[in-house]
């Protein structure tokens, strides 16, 4: 078999036949290193808490809630997904949503999961940053016990509030730092460039923190550009838009700086058409180091799995392009070398395993 991969640091991998890729993507290990953990609030487990907090809602049952689940771009979603993380209370709460996802992300053979929290939609609420974190937190733990999953917690700011305010829940986190890898930066992005925020990330770094940033979704790549030279992100969220700017293409590439891609998100807000319509391919095609990821499972129809898959169905990516893309997840993780390196080593086997 002979292997059209470029002679560099890549190990040669078997390519396995179109018919064997849906089986393959099923299977292949994976990392997931851009998920909402509020975005994976399914219908049926916002109406549970609801109940179990006396929470009311503006919806009367599942289905008429799941019927809102009807995009125009992100704004349109954000106003429905702040709105469901209402029912979230207790320390219990945030470790039932954590857990399901686990459940679920397990299922589809997750190995490592770097998960995303809003803690000013909660404690907006009157809910402490120490019952989010605390029950976050706890799932982490159980993930591994219970699912064998590695999986850490970052924590967002919400770009359409103040300086001030991320400044405060930067203070509110500080006594948890040690449950936290790293800081994001999401919600609505136009008209929230990345400079709001230069002080809070600087500080951010000075503690240790790993840095991402939502960039690049609806924005322009202006936006990707300061992510990276004034928040110093280490991933971009999203960062689709970059393909207008080829300078930036070309430093994408050169810094391997990792994409984290959500093609159903990006089909369920409209950023494409349709996701034949996705340039994942052309990212993939200028050396960019892109990852599939779910954003926001419960609200954009459906977790890693659903993402590979119908990504694969709909642009005829190949599985070469598989294992490019579970690489590059486990290659811009936050996890150690050895860790990192332990991944790579069950892809590989996974895709020789394939081969026979
Ligand atoms: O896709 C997203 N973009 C910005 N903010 C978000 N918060 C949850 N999902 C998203
Ligand atoms: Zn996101």
């Amino acid at each position: 078999m002979t292997d059209p991969r470029p002679a560099d640091s890549r190990p040669v991998v078997p390519r396995i036949a179109a018919e064997r890729l849906p089986e393959l993507l099923r299977s292949m290990p994976k990392a997931e290193l851009h998920i909402h953990i509020e975005g994976s609030l399914e219908p049926e487990l916002i109406f549970a808490l609801a109940a179990r907090n006396g929470v009311a809602l503006p919806y009367p049952d599942v289905d008429s809630l799941r019927r809102a689940y009807a995009f125009t771009n992100l704004q349109s979603f954000l106003d429905i997904y702040y709105a469901g993380a209402s029912v979230l209370l207790r320390e219990q709460d945030f470790y039932d949503m954590a857990q399901a996802y686990f459940r679920r992300a397990a299922a589809d053979k997750v190995v490592c999961a770097e998960i995303f929290f809003d803690p000013q939609t909660h404690t907006a609420r009157g809910v402490a940053m120490q019952v989010v974190i605390d029950g976050l937190h706890r799932a982490c733990v159980d993930a591994k016990k219970d699912f064998g999953i590695d999986a850490s917690l970052i924590l967002c700011f919400l770009r359409h509030l103040s300086e001030e305010d991320a400044f405060a829940t930067l203070e509110a986190a500080k006594p948890y730092l040690d449950r936290i890898i790293g800081v994001g930066l999401d919600s609505s992005e136009l008209g929230h460039p990345p400079e709001k925020f230069a002080r809070v990330f600087a500080q951010c770094r000075e503690l240790g923190l790993h840095v991402v940033a939502h960039a690049g979704e609806e924005g322009p790549p202006a936006y990707i550009h300061a992510a990276l030279d004034v928040l110093h992100a280490e991933r971009i969220d999203h960062g689709v838009q970059a393909i207008h700017d080829p300078a930036l293409m070309d430093r994408l590439a050169r810094e391997r700086i990792p994409l984290t891609v959500c093609p159903l998100s990006n089909q369920k807000l409209c950023v494409f058409p349709n996701l034949a319509d996705h340039n994942i391919g052309a990212l993939l095609a200028a050396g960019l180091a892109v990852t599939i990821n779910s954003d926001d499972p419960a609200y954009f129809g459906g977790y890693m799995n659903d993402n590979f898959l119908q990504t694969f169905a709909a642009t005829g990516l190949d599985s070469d392009a598989a294992y490019q893309l579970s690489r590059n997840a486990f290659e811009g993780s936050f996890a150690d070398a050895a860790t990192k390196q332990r991944y790579i080593d069950l892809l590989d086997e996974t895709f020789l395993a394939f081969a026979h």
